[in-house]
């Protein structure tokens, strides 16, 4: 069994962040663990509240998984603040984690801000140059680098955001009008294309995207195997999204499809 840590922030509604990625690393057959590093008060409507903790409570959950379950993978979802990103990037550096796959989670589908703007230099400075793939929607992508969003622009944008240090770039395609992931390696880009459901039901899809695509990490897939997998999980849990649960954007399903194959 291959383990996966989630480093992020607590998502009350249960539809995105650490929920979301235990629930994804269900899906994807590894055991996820997590380091929480803040917690909000949030439903499908909105969020109303963000508690940041110390950046020092998100190092004694790493240590503790990586010193006694260890750590074949981690995905990085909202981390909030620079303290918290510095603090991360340190720990991820000093224990010498794998397969690291940043989600700069900036904005949520609600519209309520999850990153403080001071921010983004730490995320620059620190911890991408340590990630393997760096995973940011189209939004999140632009606004990185400062730039209006263009989708004529995606792959110079790629490459941009792959100077900054990761070994790779996937630009997720949920809000762009084909609906296709863009891979970039530094060597050649990859168009990772998949159905495209009409589902308001996405809170969460990012999550659960990164967490898949850190959990094949961990179990050995090449990266651009892994990224095919990881949009196949994210797009049927969006397929599958929860219109039923609260009066906004659903949370998607992860299990949704594994739960009908099996005749549940
Ligand atoms: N309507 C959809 N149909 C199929 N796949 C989708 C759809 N929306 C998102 N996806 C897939 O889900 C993954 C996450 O993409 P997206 O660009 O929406 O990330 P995100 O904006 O960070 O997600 P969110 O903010 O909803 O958590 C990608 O692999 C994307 O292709
Ligand atoms: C704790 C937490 N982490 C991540 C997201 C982003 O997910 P989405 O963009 O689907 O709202 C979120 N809303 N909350």
């Amino acid at each position: 069994m291959k383990r996966v840590l989630s480093v992020a922030t607590s998502d009350s509604g249960a539809g995105a962040g650490i929920q979301a990625d235990l629930k994804a690393f269900l899906r994807c057959g590894v055991y996820g663990t997590t380091a929480v590093v803040a917690t909000t008060a949030q439903n499908t409507v909105g969020v109303t509240d963000i508690y940041p903790f110390p950046p020092g409570v998100a190092v004694g959950q790493i240590e503790a998984v990586a010193e006694d379950i260890g750590v074949d993978a981690v995905k990085t979802g909202m981390l909030f603040n620079a303290g918290i990103i510095s603090a991360v990037a340190g720990a991820v550096r000093r224990l010498g984690l794998p397969n690291l796959v940043v989600d700069p989670v900036m904005v949520a589908e609600s519209g309520a801000e999850l990153l403080e703007p001071a921010a983004v230099e730490t995320y620059k400075e620190e911890l991408f140059p340590l990630a393997r793939v760096l995973t940011p929607n189209v939004n999140e992508a632009f606004a990185l680098l400062g730039e209006p969003v263009d989708e004529g622009g995606i792959e110079d944008c790629a490459a941009a955001l792959l100077e900054l240090g990761p070994e790779a770039v996937v630009v997720t395609g949920g809000h762009t009008s084909a609906g296709a992931d863009l891979l970039y390696d530094g060597l050649r880009f990859e168009r990772i294309e998949g159905p495209v459901h009409s589902s308001q039901n996405t809170h969460g899809a990012g999550c659960t995207h990164s967490s898949a695509l850190a959990s094949f990490l961990a179990r050995g897939f090449g990266l651009l195997e892994a990224a095919r997998r990881a949009r196949e999980v994210a797009s049927e849990a969006v397929g599958y999204g929860l219109a039923e649960i609260g009066a906004g954007a659903g949370p998607v399903h992860a299990l949704g499809g594994v739960l009908e194959r099996g005749g549940r």
